[in-house]
């Protein structure tokens, strides 16, 4: 995709390292660009030069690289020598059968995967981060890769830094750069040029990867992709992230069946040697096992069963970014969300504006709370929103912005610096009722004469009033005022200047709560989730909530708290506690960190720039398409509607796709594997090969074929009822009993075709490939349910014509026209019905037995 092309004249020099230094007038003429965007040709052919804007290459690979990667992996590439020897030694029904086998199993394994990821990357294309640039003068939302040097950009609150640049204007934006710097606090970005030595202190630059987390600002992008400082960086966290529960499950079971297979093999060819065996005939029958052994599809039916699990979640709602985390969400067992948006209708509305008292209304409040909510740059967040929809247009008319210090969800105030013509200039900050009154330092009076100061009494009642009011519902902010002297210089504004405020009065919202919310959390919590809510309103606010909801919560506690308490005691009463307030950002991410301390597989459901970390931190981090682009990009699946009944249907559909998974590495583990098994060790207990390799691997394609089903298959109403975790235990005890069970009827099988009826080996071949077929292909329809098979769901129509299509195809292999050729003899009608008894036999007994195999289901 996109490969960069040596395409002749260059459009300006590479930029210099320290970008930052120059002024931007030097900047446009380097990289010929201007304030108002680059034309879209231009564009264009910027993105045929520099490439897309992405640090990892594409994960879609070519159907020809994909094919090639099969042919080079060492298993493949033994058969390939096995399909040369044969040939050279002339025998050419079993050239034929190997080079069918390597075909077909290689185009089945590329073309399922690649059609199962191509849909899923395309869902997950529909909820890329987008971006404003401006292009032809006119800001358009373009994909982040789209963006080239010499873009202008525009970003605000919530905006993901899409490459690197400098800063053309900026309304009080603030940048979080710890990915850049490990400096946890937001740093104010300005127009410089700053000259600094190094990033960290280039106030005037942006680099991709960061975040705008408060006000807005416009950048010209100077450096893309893998050109950013961050580009390497940033590659290399995506190629080393720690694999998932799954994938090590996946990849210790992977492991463990290699294991088995190399020593088994070894075992055969040494032993076939040792018996003066034919060295070219065992090899090759050694090779041919190994590949029936070895999980080679499990891969590949991972990735399709993942990836049609993708498909089936977004049918229901929920996009998935990253596909290993569908099995994340099926094993999640806390579910940690914030408040609006998910448990309330997120439509805030003022009720009213009072004065300090909490119960006189105040015009005057509301004036100044439009005025800080009006004037600030950036996005209008809901309360700003909120209170510019209640408040008369005149309330803002004449005032314009000197400076601001915007909203921090770490600080919890907002301030702006405003002027109007022939009055003293105004600082006027909204905030947290207790953030506010912290850097209050007097009162307005009710009556509204001359504030007077504030008194620790005073204090006291004017806190206990707000939660008093909080406990009702309402969502309190404080405002506050002064009049900042002429000295105090609007270009060094910021936080620091939020002291000796007045208390004004509060403005109270009303946030309804959502009435399906509470079936929601029912349903979640019968599929044993328990959901905690993790919230940066207030206690009394969040108390309240929950209980008009009615959900069941025990506990809380508040920022305060937690922020005492180090990551051990955090864990300890983070488990017994459902309801969090007033945490902020980091904190949030703390209390996932420590439920997943304590064992626990931790969802986290949010939306806001202070949502992000946490969604980070998560096993599966959760957002909703409108969210911030920070906390899109930090999730791993998006809900389409900011909704928990929807959410619980992704659980739902998540612990669907492990079952699935489940079937396989059962089918795998146990029939498939004790067969193989049997064969070896019949091998060395009887004078001829029980199946000539080709027959093997004709064996294993057909079973490989009959299970192509499984990622379609219905699953068990106890498979979605709780949790599940890769449990290896669980695995080998189900591979320990039913592995020697299907032995137990091979060996009874060797025994009535030898002793019972003197078969000869092409006969012996035969009645064997017969009954390995029909034992292996048929036993999925057992164990794709713990209970009853009787009880069990329908299997899915694929999954029922993949599998006894194979056995089909088996039987007429084996028994029909061509038979002959491919080394079996006639069978005599007493040793078919002798082998559909034994068949008939080990399905009942494995009926039987599968529910020792699993442990912890209910007696028949
Ligand atoms: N625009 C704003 N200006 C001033 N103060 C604000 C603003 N937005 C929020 N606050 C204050 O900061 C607190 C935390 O707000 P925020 O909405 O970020 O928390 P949250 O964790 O996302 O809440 P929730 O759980 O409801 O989603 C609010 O309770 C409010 O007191
Ligand atoms: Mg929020």
């Amino acid at each position: 995709m996109g490969a960069p092309a040596g395409s002749g004249s260059a459009s300006g020099p590479t930029p210099p390292e320290r970008f930052w230094s120059l002024p931007p007038r030097d900047l446009f003429a380097r990289l010929a660009t201007s304030p108002a965007g680059l034309g879209a040709e231009e564009a264009a052919r910027r993105l045929a030069r520099h490439g897309r804007n992405a640090v990892a290459e594409s994960q879609r690979r070519h159907l020809a690289a994909r094919v090639l990667r099969r042919l080079a992996e060492p298993l493949v590439a033994i058969l390939l020598v096995a399909a040369a020897l044969s040939g050279l030694t002339g025998d050419w029904p079993g050239f034929a059968i190997i080079a069918a086998v390597v075909a077909v199993s290689v185009a089945l394994d590329v073309a399922q995967e690649h059609r199962a990821e191509a849909a899923a990357a395309a869902l997950r294309e529909s909820v890329a981060v987008r971006a404003t640039v401006r292009r032809d003068g006119q800001p358009i939302a373009l994909p982040v890769e789209e963006i080239v040097p010499g873009d202008v950009v525009e970003l605000a609150a919530g905006s993901l830094v899409p490459a690197d640049g400098i800063v053309l204007e900026s309304r009080g934006a603030q940048a979080d750069e710890a990915l850049l710097t490990g400096e946890p606090y937001p740093v104010p970005k300005r127009p410089g040029p700053s000259g600094a030595a190094g990033p960290a202190d280039a106030y005037d630059a942006l680099f991709a990867g960061t975040a705008i987390v408060a006000g807005a600002a416009t950048m010209l992008v100077v450096a893309t992709g893998r050109a950013t400082r961050l580009g390497d960086v940033a590659a290399a966290l995506a190629a080393r992230r720690p694999p998932t529960a799954f994938e090590r499950g996946l990849r210790a079971l992977g492991l463990l069946l290699l294991r088995l297979t190399i020593f088994l093999v070894l075992f055969v060819l040494l032993a076939h040697l040792a018996f003066d065996r034919p060295a070219l005939e065992s090899f090759l029958f050694a090779v041919a096992l190994a590949v029936g052994l070895t999980p080679e599809l499990l891969p590949m039916v991972a990735t399709v069963t993942l990836s049609r699990g993708a498909l089936r979640m977004a049918a229901r709602r929920v996009v998935v970014k990253r596909l290993a985390a569908i099995h994340d969400l099926g094993a999640m067992d806390v579910l940690c969300t914030d408040k609006t948006g998910t448990l309330t209708e997120a439509r805030i509305v003022l009720r009213d504006c009072t004065g300090p008292d909490g119960a006189s209304p105040s015009p005057r409040v509301l004036s100044l709370a439009a005025l800080n909510a009006g004037l600030a740059g950036g996005i209008r967040t809901p309360l700003d929103a909120a209170i510019l929809a209640a408040a008369p247009p005149e309330a803002t008319a004449g005032w314009t912005l000197l400076a601001e210090a915007p909203f921090g969800a770490e600080r919890r105030r907002s301030s702006v610096l405003a002027a109007h013509a022939g009055r003293p200039r105004l600082l006027v900050v909204k905030g947290a009722p207790e953030t506010v009154l912290a850097a209050c330092t007097a009162v307005e009076s009710p009556a509204g004469g001359a504030p007077r100061p504030l008194d620790e009494a005073t204090r006291a009642a004017l806190l206990a009033r707000a939660e008093a009011r909080g406990a009702e519902g309402l969502r309190l902010l404080g405002i506050a005022w002064r009049e900042p002297a002429e000295a105090e210089i609007a270009a060094d504004f910021g936080p620091e200047n939020e002291r000796d405020l007045v208390l004004a009065g509060f403005c109270a919202f009303l946030d309804p709560p959502k009435p399906s919310a509470a079936g929601a959390v029912a349903r979640l919590a019968a599929a044993g989730v328990r959901v905690k809510i993790v919230s940066g309103d207030a206690a009394p606010v969040v108390r309240h909530l929950v209980e008009s909801l009615g959900l069941p919560a025990r506990g809380l506690m508040t920022g305060e708290e937690i922020a005492r308490l180090d990551a051990r005691a955090l864990a300890a009463r983070a488990e017994a506690c459902d309801l969090f307030a007033r945490v902020s950002p980091d904190q949030k991410r703390r209390v996932i960190l420590a439920l997943k301390a304590r064992g626990h597989t931790v969802g986290y459901i949010g939306d806001g720039i202070n949502d992000a970390p946490a969604i980070g931190a998560a096993d599966a981090g959760i957002s909703v398409e409108g969210a911030t682009d920070v906390a899109r990009g930090a999730a791993d699946l998006i809900l389409l509607a900011p909704d928990l009944g929807v959410l619980a249907d992704g659980v739902e559909e998540g612990r669907r796709t492990h079952a699935n998974v489940m079937k396989y590495v059962r089918m795998g583990t146990s029939s498939n594997f004790g067969n193989m098994l049997s064969m070896a060790a019949a091998s060395l207990a009887i004078p001829f090969l029980p199946l000539t390799p080709a027959q093997i691997l004709l064996n294993n394609l057909l079973y490989d074929i009959s299970e192509i089903g499984i990622p379609f298959d219905a699953v068990e109403r106890e498979d979605l009822a709780a949790p599940h975790a890769w449990d290896m235990h669980a695995v080998l005890r189900f591979t320990l009993v039913m592995g020697p069970l299907s032995s137990v009827f091979d060996l009874a099988t060797f025994a009535v075709l030898l002793w019972g009826f003197g078969a000869s080996p092409g006969e012996f071949r035969a009645a064997w490939f017969v009954e390995s077929m029909a034992t292996q292909i048929l036993v999925i329809f057992l164990i794709r349910s713990g209970g009853p098979v009787w009880r069990a769901r329908p299997p899915h129509p694929v999954l029922a014509a993949t599998s006894l299509g194979a056995l089909a195809v088996a039987l007429f292999l084996a028994l029909g026209p061509p038979a002959q050729a491919l080394g079996f003899a006639p069978l005599p009608g007493a040793v078919l019905g002798a082998i559909a008894a034994l068949v008939v036999l080990y399905l009942a007994a494995a009926e039987a037995m599968k529910r020792v195999a699993v442990p912890g289901l209910p007696p028949a």
